[in-house]
């Protein structure tokens, strides 16, 4: 299994430490526009290898000499410019690196399943999804995974329960247009209530990534742990259910749209869609973040599409 990260900043670097920790692959590139930042997080997990379980082949690279992986990792992007308010900040800029990245990967690489980490997410899967004329369950974006996580673990410490035991998902948009599905929501096969308290940790988890961000100027952690998750799930073929950023033409009722919806993932990629049964307060509230997150996919791709005619 070749994995390949695009981008070695903060996530792709930290994404890359966890692959090696947790052996996921036998050949792990590390490709960026700055070589010599990737040679450097190369021979610094080389001298990782004799505390890991598994050999491995770590190797940097050109970004345009990167051929026949298994799994691409995209975490290129632009940077974001002192405190941030909205991962849209990112939109335009990134939009363009994805036009010139996307169609040369897949044709080095045509084999290979896409995991886009760079925001906006589901903007940016959702271009991913048309530039790589690729199956869309081939392409898939790690939008509120992490944030599902990070809602298990806020709870998990209201409730004094293992994040792991709850079953709580947070679907819709990796930014202010997410909401979280508290009828389907357990923990032990009792219901977790949609409650004040519990209502105040999701407006909490919405703005979670924005907290560290404006702390340290990054998010590395959560989010390379999320990843490792989904490339976990695809290197194992272990069909584990996870919320991920899909392109779909239909679902629920909305169409031709890109956000986070609960999903089985294996070695093949988004395997199934699933389908909860929302209850009228979810029902609304998907209408509600399916409009707003096609409004940011239209003004910033087709915008931007129009104006090349
Ligand atoms: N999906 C999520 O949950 C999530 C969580 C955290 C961060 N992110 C996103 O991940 C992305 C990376 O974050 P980071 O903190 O590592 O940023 P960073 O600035 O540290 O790293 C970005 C990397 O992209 C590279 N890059 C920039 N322009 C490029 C181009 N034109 N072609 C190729 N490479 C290019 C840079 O050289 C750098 O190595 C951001 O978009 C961030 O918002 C997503």
């Amino acid at each position: 299994m070749k994995i390949t990260i695009i981008g070695t900043g903060q996530v792709g670097s930290t994404i890359a430490y966890a692959v090696v920790l947790q052996g996921l692959c036998n050949h792990l590139v590390l490709a960026g526009r700055n070589l010599t930042k990737a040679q450097g997080d190369v021979l610094d997990l080389q001298h990782t290898l004799s505390f890991c379980e598994r050999p491995m082949t770590i190797e940097s690279s050109a970004i345009e000499d990167v051929k026949n992986s298994d799994i691409l990792v995209i975490t290129a992007s632009a940077k974001g410019q002192g405190k941030m308010a909205s991962r849209m900040e990112l939109g335009v800029a990134n939009v363009e690196i994805f036009k010139k990245l996307i169609p040369l990967l897949v044709r080095n690489n045509p084999q290979a399943l896409l995991v886009i980490i760079s925001n906006p997410v589901d903007v940016l899967t959702y271009l991913a999804t048309q530039l790589a004329g690729l199956p869309s369950s081939r392409i898939m974006g790690v939008g509120t995974l992490v944030d599902s996580a990070r809602f298990r673990v806020l709870l998990s410490i209201e409730e004094r329960i293992h994040p792991d035991d709850l079953r709580t998902y947070i679907l819709g948009e990796h930014g202010p247009n997410q909401f979280p599905v508290f009828s389907n929501a357990f923990a032990g096969s009792e219901r977790i209530a949609d409650n004040p308290a519990h209502r105040r940790i999701f407006h909490e988890v919405t703005e979670a990534g924005f907290d560290v961000y404006n702390l340290k100027g990054y998010t590395n952690f959560a989010i390379a742990t999320a990843a490792c998750e989904v490339l976990k799930t695809i290197a194992y073929d272990d069909h584990r259910t996870m919320p991920l950023s899909t392109y779909f033409k239909e679902w629920q009722g909305i169409e031709d749209n890109c956000f986070s919806i609960p999903v089985v993932v294996g070695r093949a990629g988004i395997i199934r869609h699933l389908h909860p049964n929302l209850n009228q307060i979810e029902k609304n509230a998907l209408g509600k973040s399916a409009k707003l997150i096609k409004d940011n996919i239209n003004n910033l791709i087709n915008a931007e599409n129009n104006k090349s005619v």
